[in-house]
C-alpha cells in the first residue's frame, strides 16, 4: 500500500459574526482510503465536499484534527514540516490553474528546473538535459524552453505544471481538477497524456474532479465524497452498474452526453426510463 488514511478528520473553526461563538465545520469526516502503488483513484464530489482539504492533509500541507495517514505503512500523521521534507518530493501536486502557481518572471526552463535545485547537485548542462527530458515526457517542444508562462496556451501551461511536478521523481501525483479550465477535446488529450505518464513512470495518481465522466475513463477506483465523508468507492469503469448511494446516482445522471461514444452505459439508461 502506498498511502492509506484511517478515519481522517479535519475540522475548521468558523466565526460568523464578531460577537457570535465560533462553530466547528467538519471538512473531512472520518475518511478511510487506500491507494495501492500504481493505482489511479478518482475523488469526486460537489464543491465544498472536502476533496481539496483531503488532498492537503495527504500532502502534509495541513495537520489533521484526528485519524491517521500511513505512507508505505509508516504513520506520518502530525510529522513536522521539516520531517516531511524528503517525503514531499515523493508526493507532488498538479494544480487546477498552473499559471497562477508560476513565477511570471521565470521561463519554462526555470520553472521546471526549480524543484531540481532541491535534489542531488547537477551541472547546468545536466539540469538542462533533465528539463528537456521532462518537456519531452509531457510532449512540449524544446522551443518553449525560453518562453514565459503568459506566452503559453492553457494546455501548454498545464503541461509545464505536470513537468514541474514530475521533476523531483514523485511516486504519488495528486491532480486537483487539473484540466477543468480546458475545452473538451484538449481535456481528452491531456487525460491520454496523464494515462501514458502514469504507465510509463509507474505513478500512483489521486485525481480530484467534479466530473464523473472523466474519472470513469481514467481511474481504477472512484471514491465519492459527500459532506466530508466518502459515501462509496466504486470500480472506475462500472460506476453506473455498481453505484448504490443516491448522491452518486445523482452525480452520474448529471454527466452531460458529449458525443455518441460518451453516452452513459446502456444499463443506466434502461434504469432511468
Ligand atoms: N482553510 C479553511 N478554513 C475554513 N474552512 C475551510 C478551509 N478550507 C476548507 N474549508 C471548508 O471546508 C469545506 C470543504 O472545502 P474543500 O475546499 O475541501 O471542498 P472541495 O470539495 O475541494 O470544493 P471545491 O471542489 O469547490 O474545491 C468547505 O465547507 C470549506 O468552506
Amino acid at each position: 500500500m502506498l498511502i492509506e488514511t484511517q478515519a481522517l478528520t479535519k475540522q475548521y473553526r468558523h466565526q460568523r459574526g464578531w460577537l457570535s461563538r465560533a462553530e466547528a465545520v467538519t471538512a473531512v469526516d472520518r475518511v478511510s482510503l487506500q491507494l495501492e502503488q500504481g493505482m489511479t483513484l478518482g475523488l469526486v464530489g460537489e464543491s465544498g465536499s472536502g476533496k481539496s482539504t483531503l488532498s492537503r492533509l495527504l500532502l502534509g500541507l495541513e495537520p489533521a484534527t484526528s485519524g491517521r495517514i500511513l505512507y508505505r505503512g509508516e504513520d506520518i500523521t502530525g510529522w513536522s514540516f521539516r520531517r516531511m521534507q524528503p517525503l514531499r518530493a515523493k508526493m507532488q501536486l498538479v494544480f487546477q490553474n498552473s499559471f497562477a502557481s508560476f513565477d511570471p518572471l521565470f521561463t519554462v526552463e526555470q520553472i521546471v528546473a526549480e524543484p531540481l535545485l532541491n535534489g542531488p547537485k547537477l551541472s547546468a548542462q545536466e539540469r538542462r538535459n533533465k528539463v528537456l527530458e521532462l518537456l519531452s515526457l509531457v510532449e512540449l517542444d524544446q522551443r518553449y524552453l525560453k518562453r514565459y508562462p503568459h506566452e503559453l496556451s492553457g494546455g501548454q501551461q498545464q503541461r509545464v505544471g505536470i513537468a514541474r511536478a514530475l521533476a523531483p521523481g514523485p511516486e504519488l501525483l495528486v491532480c486537483d481538477e487539473p484540466f477543468s479550465s480546458l475545452d473538451f477535446p484538449l481535456r481528452k488529450t491531456m487525460l491520454g497524456l496523464l494515462l501514458r505518464l502514469k504507465r510509463q513512470l509507474g505513478l500512483t495518481v489521486l485525481f480530484i474532479t467534479h466530473d464523473l465522466s472523466l474519472v470513469s475513463e481514467l481511474c481504477d477506483r472512484v471514491a465519492v465524497m459527500y459532506r466530508g465523508q466518502v459515501v462509496e468507492t466504486l470500480p472506475g469503469g462500472q460506476i453506473a452498474g455498481t453505484c448504490t448511494h443516491p448522491y452518486t446516482r445523482q452525480l452520474w445522471q448529471a454527466v452531460p452526453v458529449q458525443a455518441p461514444r460518451y453516452r452513459k452505459p446502456r444499463d443506466l439508461q434502461m434504469k432511468e426510463t
